[in-house]
């Protein structure tokens, strides 16, 4: 039997998403078929990840993130800041939210530029650093790979971090691979390219992972607020740094923008 579905497609910096308005709490979300086929690029709508916004007792919404292989994911930046903005179309929120993710509650306002600010979870303690890089959670696991100068462009970012994301160290749970250049000059951006798990591809864009990419890049020297260029455009990441070594008033910025919406046929997947 073929059902319909009402989506929305969003997209912050190149970062795509099918969003469900799924304040009635009816979808599935055992269904892994389902979210692959509607984030399918040739068979179903396409994206990166598909988000349901979900109405939640004590928040303004709840955000239940999927990666594209149809598995509930961790936290999601570029994601959350999609939910922000697409709750602001369904009115479910106005200037400000406070909602729930999969690494726990958000604040996020949205300024006169439609800039979408979303404070993040702080990262607590000292981050790991070996010859692998340095690894953070930022809402999800992250690992970052500074790279030497003129390097970034001609990285075989798929193949690269496909490796390392099978790497002993971390088959089992995975990691999420961030690929870095630092700034050509004191005004220009760090330039990261990211491998995402779940995704198992690279991504024009990762919040999670530029946000662990401005954490790490702080202890080589950069101060917040730090720019950052993605492949699918710039982002900026704010935060206190504390004596300890842990990051407070983490906040990931950037435009969070609705593409398009529409009704898909699902046919019965098996
Ligand atoms: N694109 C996301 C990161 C999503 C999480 C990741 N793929 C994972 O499950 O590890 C972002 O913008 O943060």
């Amino acid at each position: 039997m073929t059902m319909t579905l009402t989506f929305h497609k969003y997209q912050g910096t190149g970062n795509d998403f099918v969003m469900l308005d799924d304040r009635a709490q009816q979808f599935d979300t055992t269904d892994y078929r389902l979210v692959r086929h509607l984030c399918d690029r040739r068979r179903g709508i396409g994206a990166d990840g598909l988000i349901l916004l979900r109405n939640h007792p004590s928040y303004d919404f709840e955000m239940v993130y999927f990666n594209a292989d149809g598995y509930v994911g961790s936290m999601c930046g570029n994601g959350g800041r999609c939910t922000v903005a697409f709750a602001r179309h369904l009115g479910v929120m106005q200037d400000r939210a406070h909602f729930l993710a999969a690494d726990g509650p958000h604040e996020a306002h949205v300024d006169a530029d439609n800039i979408v600010h979303l404070r993040m979870q702080d990262v607590l303690g000292q981050q790991e650093i070996d010859e692998m890089g340095v690894f953070l959670d930022t809402g999800s696991p992250h690992l970052v790979r500074f790279l030497p100068a003129s390097t970034l462009a001609e990285l075989n970012v798929f193949a690269e971090g496909r490796l390392l994301r099978n790497s002993e160290r971390f088959r089992e749970k995975g990691t999420n691979v961030n690929f870095v250049e630092g700034p050509v000059a004191d005004d220009q951006p760090w330039q990261v390219r990211t491998y995402e798990r779940g995704v198992e591809d690279e991504t024009l864009s990762c919040g999670t992972g530029v946000t662990a990419v401005a954490l790490a890049a702080s202890r080589r020297g950069a101060t917040s607020p730090v720019r950052l260029r993605t492949p699918g455009g710039d982002l900026q990441v704010a935060f206190q740094t504390q004596p300890d070594g842990s990051f407070t008033q983490v906040y990931l910025s950037g435009p969070a923008v609705r593409v398009f919406g529409g009704q898909i046929d699902v046919p019965s997947l098996t």
